[in-house]
């Protein structure tokens, strides 16, 4: 065995990063409308490299062996190995992909970007190489497109990022400086969301009914301009309205669903100054502003006891 090799098989690297959470502007920035994201660390994914001979394998609870053989739904983060490793000139084999992650996926909370971003991270540790934000992107994307048909970036440019993101495709990046601390809960329906097909859903009534949807895709980046403005302002009492307004847009695109409605409903009754679904819809999860600390505790609670399948209370810091 060669000297090279036996260091090989020491090695081993790893790869993190968090989720996120779309605060407003879903389905409205894949059509050129601004969104806000913010980065959401009570979940994430850690992905092990190791070194192992032969074809490369994964261990995940999606799929557990050679990477040639993994089913349809993993083409995106095969493809994601395959360029990266390419482009840092490694060989693709002898490698096993450890993926764990407690994002759960069709969630809207972004598990294929959070992936695809933990992998890439790990496969660039592996080789002792530091990533530039741009090159996660680029090779993110390669995943996303797979995963989500056509991608605005809006999930891997969040999961990239330690601030809330302002977002609008083809244009530079802006941060948002938040003017309080705000206690946000995302509340989980139970229901599995597909965001590819909920992308191309609202992709399909543009084209039937371009204007009429255009004006609604157009009202969703208004009410993101209002967004960043309330939050920039401390106006949380007027940002809970702008979410409950981009709720009713959402709902006209065809989007949410009775268990999304249904949460979002016993949110605002329970005193929410605005509650949303977040990310693809059609399943997944809520959004809801609660008043202050002990409410998200509070409310947090009562949701969990409605039915909600997870709930994770979080502040935002100013
Ligand atoms: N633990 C995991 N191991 C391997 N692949 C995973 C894992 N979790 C998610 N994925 C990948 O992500 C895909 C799910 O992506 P999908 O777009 O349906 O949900 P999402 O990214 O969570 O939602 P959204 O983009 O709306 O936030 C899976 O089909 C799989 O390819
Ligand atoms: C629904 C969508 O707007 C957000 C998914 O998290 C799709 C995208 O921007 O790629």
């Amino acid at each position: 065995m060669s000297a090279e090799k036996v260091t090989a098989t020491e090695k081993t690297a790893i790869g993190i990063a968090h989720s996120k959470v779309i605060l407003i502007g879903e389905h409205a920035v894949v059509h050129g409308q601004p969104a806000i994201a913010i980065p959401f660390p009570l979940i994430g994914v850690e992905t092990v490299i190791e070194y192992v001979p032969g074809t490369v394998k994964m261990d995940s609870t999606f799929y557990h062996g050679p990477l040639h053989h993994a089913p349809k739904e993993l083409e995106g983060i095969v493809s994601c190995v395959e360029d990266s490793c390419e482009y840092l000139g490694i060989p693709y084999e002898d490698l096993l992909i450890r993926i764990n992650s407690s994002v759960p996926p069709g969630k809207g909370l972004g598990s294929s970007a959070s992936v695809a971003i933990s992998v890439i991270r790990s496969l660039f540790n592996y080789c002792n190489k530091e990533c530039s934000v741009e090159e996660l992107l680029n090779l993110a994307n390669v995943a996303e497109t797979y995963a989500h048909g056509a991608p605005s970036g809006i999930d891997t440019l969040s999961i990239t990022s330690d601030k809330p993101v302002w977002y609008e495709k083809e244009k530079p990046v802006d941060y948002i400086e938040l003017g309080e601390d705000l206690h946000f809960i995302v509340a989980d329906s139970g229901r599995i969301g597909d965001t590819r097909t909920s992308v191309e859903s609202v992709a399909n009534l543009l084209k039937a009914a371009p204007q009429r949807i255009h004006s609604k895709i157009e009202r969703i980046g208004e009410l993101t301009h209002h967004a960043k403005e309330a939050l920039e302002k401390a106006s949380k009492q007027i940002l809970g309205q702008l979410l409950n307004e981009a709720q009713k847009e959402l709902e006209a695109l065809g989007v949410s669903d009775a268990g999304l409605n249904k949460l979002i409903r016993f949110a605002r009754e329970e005193g929410a100054l605005g509650a949303k679904l977040t990310g693809g819809g059609n399943g997944g999860c809520i959004i809801a502003l609660a008043q202050n600390e002990v409410h998200s505790k509070q409310l947090a609670e009562k949701l969990r006891r409605f039915g909600a399948a997870a709930v994770w209370p979080f502040v935002l810091k100013k």
